[in-house]
C-alpha cells in the first residue's frame, strides 16, 4: 500500500521555478508515496488550516514545497506531531534546505525515499522560532541588503557581501548563560543550532542539530588576511584552527547587543533589539535530511 504525504505548496515561491518541472521530477522519484496537495493561501490562518488537514488522515510525511517562510510557518502547525518532513526547496534562497543538505529537487526526493531522518531542535528567541541559524552583526547586515536589492537569490547576495564588507565593523556583545557574563567583541555572533549557512559555508563545526544544545559562535577578523583566512577556513572546513572565531554550547542564554548590530533568523530580518533570550521549544522536528 502507498504511504499518504501531505504536500503543503506555497504557489508563489521562488524566483521563475519551472513548476511542471518541478512535479515530474517528484512524480518520476517518489515512488510508493501518493501526495496530496493543499496550496497555502498567504492569510494568517494557515496554519489553522494545516492543523485541520493534518487531521484529515494519518499521514506517513508532510512534504513542505516553498522557502524558508514556508517552512518556518509549516512546523509551527505541525509541532508536537511525529510525522516526517521533507523540505522540497521552491524558495529564492533556501537556506533551510541546503543547511541540511537537500540542494535541489532531487535531493529532496533521494532523501525522502532514503528515509534518513533528524529529530532537530527548535529554539525560541524573542518569540520568534529559530530552526537552522539566527545571527547578529556582518551576516545580518547582508542579508537585510539583499532582501531589499530588487532580484533575491544567490546574486543579490554576493553583491550585498561586497558592500557588506566594506562597511565592516565591530560590535560588543555580553553572553548570559549558565550564571556567567561574558563580553565579547566581533564583527558576527551567530546562534547556531545547524552547521552550514546555505552558501556552504561552516559556522558551527561541532554543534548536532538535535543535541538540545545550541552554539553561540563569534567570529572577529582584523583586516584583509584574517578575512580571506576565515572564508577560506569556511568552505573547507577548517574553523576550528581559526583562532578569532571562538564556539560556546548552551541550552539557553541571553545576548545583548548594545551597539544594536543588525539580527537575522533563519534568513529573515529581526526588527532591531538590543536583548534576546533563547529558549528550547519543548518539540522536535523530525526531518528528512541528507547530511
Ligand atoms: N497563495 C499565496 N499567495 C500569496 N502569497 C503567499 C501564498 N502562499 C504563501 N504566501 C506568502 O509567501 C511568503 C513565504 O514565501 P517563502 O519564504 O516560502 O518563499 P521565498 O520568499 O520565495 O523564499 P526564500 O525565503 O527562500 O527566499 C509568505 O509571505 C506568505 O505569506
Amino acid at each position: 500500500m502507498s504511504k499518504q504525504f501531505l504536500y503543503i505548496l506555497n504557489p508563489i515561491s521562488g524566483d521563475g521555478v519551472d513548476r511542471a518541472e518541478v512535479n515530474e521530477i517528484l512524480s518520476n522519484n517518489l515512488y510508493g508515496i501518493e501526495v496530496t496537495v493543499w496550496e497555502t493561501t498567504g492569510e494568517s490562518d494557515d496554519p489553522e488550516k494545516i492543523k485541520e488537514q493534518l487531521k484529515e488522515k494519518k499521514w506517513d510525511g508532510i512534504l513542505i514545497g516553498g522557502g524558508d517562510g514556508t517552512i518556518k510557518m509549516v512546523v509551527s502547525a505541525v509541532l508536537g506531531t511525529d510525522i516526517p518532513v521533507g523540505i522540497i526547496p521552491l524558495g529564492s534562497a533556501n537556506g533551510l534546505a541546503t543547511g541540511f543538505g537537500i540542494h535541489g529537487i532531487s535531493d529532496a526526493c533521494y532523501a525522502i525515499q532514503k528515509g534518513k531522518i533528524e529529530k532537530v531542535d527548535l529554539w525560541d528567541i524573542n518569540g520568534e522560532l529559530c530552526i537552522h541559524l539566527s545571527d547578529f552583526g556582518f551576516n545580518a547586515g547582508l542579508v537585510k541588503k539583499s532582501t531589499t536589492m530588487e532580484h533575491r537569490g544567490m546574486l543579490a547576495y554576493a553583491k550585498s557581501s561586497l558592500e557588506q564588507l566594506r562597511e565592516m565593523k565591530s560590535y560588543t556583545f555580553i553572553i548570559k548563560a549558565d550564571g556567567t557574563e561574558e563580553e565579547v567583541t566581533a564583527k558576527m555572533l551567530v546562534v547556531a543550532n545547524g552547521n552550514r549557512y546555505g552558501t556552504g559555508a561552516m559556522i558551527n563545526p561541532f554543534g548536532k542539530v538535535g543535541d538540545g544544545k545550541f552554539e553561540v559562535v563569534t567570529v572577529d577578523p582584523e583586516g584583509l588576511d584574517e578575512i580571506i583566512g576565515l572564508s577560506f577556513a569556511m568552505f573547507n572546513d577548517a574553523l576550528e584552527r581559526v583562532a578569532h572565531v571562538k564556539c560556546r554550547s548552551f541550552d539557553k542564554a541571553e545576548i545583548e547587543n548594545p551597539d544594536g548590530a543588525d539580527f537575522q533568523i533563519d534568513g529573515e530580518v529581526m526588527p532591531p533589539t538590543d536583548c534576546v533570550k533563547i529558549e528550547a521549544i519543548p518539540h522536535k522536528v523530525n526531518f528528512y535530511c541528507l547530511e
